[in-house]
């Protein structure tokens, strides 16, 4: 080889090995680069302001909302990014990644609702409350509500059931979702205040019936002075609700007052008679009159539409499974055999209710009211290579989870009996599975309540009326789950006593 193609092969080996040495410099670069630059989950913010949330919204007016998860998730895995509700939300159909929100609430996410729903609510709310108030109001929650298996409250809920239904002529045309939500209001109204049903509670309930329209309308800005919008009428029917249950806790502190020297010996040992009286008792009496009125408030919010909804959802699907309906009947028609007609209903009834609670939780998985929670992050949190970072909004989608194929065999069908074989719905796996109320420190404190008056309600329902739908209704999700008729059906007693 002569001297100049000797140069010339030099010059070539060292264009390569710059060339791979910039190379390596640049995919090196870039990976540095990818290690500091956050990876949002993928996914697709849709168009400017509005993002996905025409889409969404759509996708929930119709009967099998479904596919709008469905085809993020097949693109883009159980994590994904969109824009809904005015905001990039990261959306999350994942279980594990919901189960990991749950618990990390304080720490790493909070509880973030739209503003238009806290100004309905009140600041109390315990949604909206933060640690420490927050772990103080859900204990006080737990006390008054929590606890069904208490003999004065599980006595209430039977009575007052039959109550309700003793109303109904003996064959007669109802409204399920409106009787079902009669019994839930009254009944939170006697655990919070003690009273019982009558034109004070019916009138009450007509108020607050306005101010949940509210949740579910525009909150046009100045709608205080705007009293013709649904906004603006819920806020003008929160005022009325507050000032009828101010009036009542008012009165409650002048008499606690009075009677303060005689009870106060006994008052560790007793137990209360109500929320207003746990509240009035609890850390010395420090509650505020204002803080007393915004709690109860939205604890009838809290376990009103969730449980009525349920109660008519649940009827609606037996009434088209009638083989879950014979199951059912037969379960409550041996347990009143055991234990005499007419005996009011035991904690010991309620436990021995095993396909009742597979129907509830068939129910709460098909068709919860609540979907899903929203989140904000409170630090950039980290899961399966992705970054979310710290602000960002994040749905966790319980609906997603409990109507997946792949834990749940033919998912979308109402099937209470899968709930009956010992399978992994039934292990630690499937507590992640399965959050109808939540999880970790805000874990829904009404659910053993709600599941009890459904139970309660089954009971009496089947044992007393036979029914058939009144006319065509179909679920609807938008803008929570329902039927759009509220379930018409014609009832006919079966027994003489109600
Ligand atoms: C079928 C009925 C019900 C369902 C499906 C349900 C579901 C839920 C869910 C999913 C949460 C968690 C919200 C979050 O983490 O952001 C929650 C919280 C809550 N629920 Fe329920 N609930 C029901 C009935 C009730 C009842 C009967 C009450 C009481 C009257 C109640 C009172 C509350 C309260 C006060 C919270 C807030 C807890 C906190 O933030 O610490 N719920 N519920």
């Amino acid at each position: 080889m002569d001297a100049g193609a000797l140069q010339l092969a030099a010059t070539a080996v060292a264009i390569v090995a710059v060339a791979l040495v910039c190379r390596w410099f640049l995919v090196a670069c870039a990976a540095r680069g990818r290690k500091q630059r956050p990876r949002l989950p993928p996914g697709s913010t849709g168009l400017p302001l509005i993002g996905e949330t025409l889409r969404l919204i759509s996708a929930y007016k119709t009967p099998d909302p479904e596919p709008f998860i469905d085809e993020r998730v097949a693109r883009h895995g159980g994590v994904f990014t969109t824009h809904i509700f005015g905001e990039r939300t990261v959306f999350s159909a994942d279980p594990a990644f919901n189960r990991l929100l749950l618990a990390a609430e304080g720490p790493a996410v909070n509880c973030s609702y739209p503003s238009s729903i806290n100004t309905l609510l009140g600041a109390r709310f315990l949604v909206l409350t933060r640690a420490p108030a927050h772990k103080r109001l859900h204990s006080l929650t737990l006390t008054r509500l929590g606890r069904p298996a208490s003999q004065p409250l599980l006595a209430h809920i039977d009575r007052l059931v039959l109550a309700t239904m003793r109303q109904w002529e003996p064959t007669a045309t109802v409204r399920l979702l409106d009787e079902a939500k009669k019994i839930t209001f009254n009944l939170t109204v006697k655990q919070l205040v003690s009273i019982e049903p009558g034109p004070w509670t019916e009138s009450l309930r007509c108020e607050y019936v306005k101010l949940i329209d509210g949740f579910f309308s525009i909150p046009f800005p100045f709608a205080s002075f705007l009293p013709f919008t649904t906004y603006g009428q819920a806020l003008k029917s929160r005022k009325k609700v507050a000032g009828a249950l101010r009036e009542v806790i008012r009165r409650r502190m002048e008499e606690r007052g009075e009677e303060n020297g005689v009870k106060e010996e006994m008052d560790g040992k007793r137990e209360k008679k109500d929320m207003v009286e746990e509240l009035l008792e609890a850390d010395g009496g420090s509650f505020s009159e204002e803080e007393m009125v915004d709690f109860c408030l939205s604890l009838l919010v809290a376990g009103y539409e969730t449980t009525s909804v349920l109660m008519t959802v649940a009827v609606k699907f037996l009434t088209e499974t009638p083989a879950a309906l014979a199951q059912l009947k037969e379960e409550h028609e041996n347990m009143t055999k055991m234990k005499g007609e007419n005996q009011p209903l035991e904690w010991s009834d309620y436990k021995s209710m095993n396909f009742t609670q597979c129907v509830i939780n068939e129910t709460l998985r098909v068709a919860n009211i609540i979907s899903g929670v929203f989140r904000r992050a409170n630090t950039d949190i980290h899961f399966k290579g992705y970054t979310i970072p710290k602000g960002c909004k994040i749905f966790a989608s319980f609906r997603a989870v409990h109507l997946n194929n792949e834990p749940y065999e033919n998912a979308r069908t109402f099937d209470p009996w899968r709930w009956q074989s010992n399978n992994k719905l039934q292990n630690e796996v499937g507590a992640n599975l399965f959050t109808p109320f939540g999880g970790g420190p805000r874990l829904c404190p009404g659910y053993e309540l709600a599941r009890v008056v459904i139970s309660v309600f089954l009971h009496h329902l089947v044992m007393r009326f036979s029914w058939e739908a009144a006319e065509e209704d179909r679920l609807l999700f938008f803008p929570t789950t329902r039927t759009l008729k509220g379930y018409p059906i014609n009832l006919t007693r079966r027994s003489k006593s109600v």
